[in-house]
């Protein structure tokens, strides 16, 4: 067992309850963590492996994890729409993003996005968070902050429609904005060439005026669309089936290559 495998002061820790109730706390060596299921003593968590089980004080048995960038959506409080991560999975994908990765984003709105995209870039990479709105940006501020993560991403109150200089050009950009066909110029001004463009937008009207915009624009080429759809299976014995209710639909995700100019 390596010393991150071991839970410390001050450590971030997934308590799961059950399917519903899970919380991320971090361990400290005074306050606690109440739920209807007894109290979490957040001391008793320091010094503990992570994947261990430990009891409330209702005797109730509860997990702690190490929290995945994906569980963090948890602290993310939903001022706005959020990117589904079954969405963002394919996006981060597409993208290429890796560590060191110089990338941007517009609007981060909630945050639920940056988040994951920020867990992914490391210490060495850089993101450029765009939104038109303080709250928004105050709101993804906090939670970066809340997550330590804050050092990787710079926030801008800007308009990604209107042209902006960074004094470098960027790996990739991910565009969440209702009109993304009117910031196609910005962006591709803002992406080195080779880099990708990943656009998600909500209605299949959005994905026509888009897609049109990005041939149009000369900039892009090898452009797709596409549709996640994920299903969740129920595992029981001799009752394998999938689960009665599923989300029907959040949104589309555009891919594109910025290229100097199409052939
Ligand atoms: C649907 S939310 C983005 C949600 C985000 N992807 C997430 O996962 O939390 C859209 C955001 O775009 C911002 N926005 C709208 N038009 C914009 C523009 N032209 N430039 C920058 N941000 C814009 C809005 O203020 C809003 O916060």
């Amino acid at each position: 067992m390596s010393a991150g495998d071991i839970i410390r002061e001050n450590d971030d820790v997934l308590i799961v309850f059950d399917e519903k109730r899970r919380f991320i706390v971090k361990a400290r060596k005074e306050g606690v963590l109440g739920t209807d299921k007894g109290v979490v003593r957040l001391s008793d968590l320091i010094g503990k492996p992570y994947g261990s089980i430990i009891k409330t004080s209702r005797g109730i048995e509860v997990l702690i994890l190490k929290p995945l960038p994906f569980d963090y959506s948890l602290l993310v409080q939903r001022v706005t729409q959020v990117i589904y991560p079954k969405d963002a999975g394919l996006m981060i994908y597409l993208s290429g993003i890796k560590p060191g990765s110089k990338i941007g984003e517009a609007g981060v709105g909630s945050g639920a996005l940056t988040v994951m995209l920020a867990s992914i870039i490391g210490d060495s990479g850089v993101l450029y968070g765009f939104d038109i709105s303080e709250k928004s940006l105050e709101n993804t501020k906090t939670r970066l902050e809340r997550i330590g993560l804050i050092n990787r991403v710079r926030l801008l109150k800007h308009d990604i429609r209107e042209p902006v200089s960074l004094g470098e050009t960027l790996d990739s950009f991910f565009l969440d904005i209702p009109d993304p066909w009117n910031a196609v110029n910005t962006v591709a001004g803002l992406i080195k060439t080779s880099g990708t463009l990943l656009v998600y937008v909500p209605t299949i009207n959005q994905v026509e005026k888009t897609v049109l915009k990005l041939r149009e624009s000369g900039c892009f080429t090898d452009i797709h669309s596409y549709e996640v759809l994920l299903r969740e299976y129920k595992v029981d014995r001799d009752a394998v089936r999938p689960f009665t209710r599923m989300v029907g639909h959040t949104g589309y995700i555009i891919f594109a290559r910025r290229v100097k100019s199409v052939i």
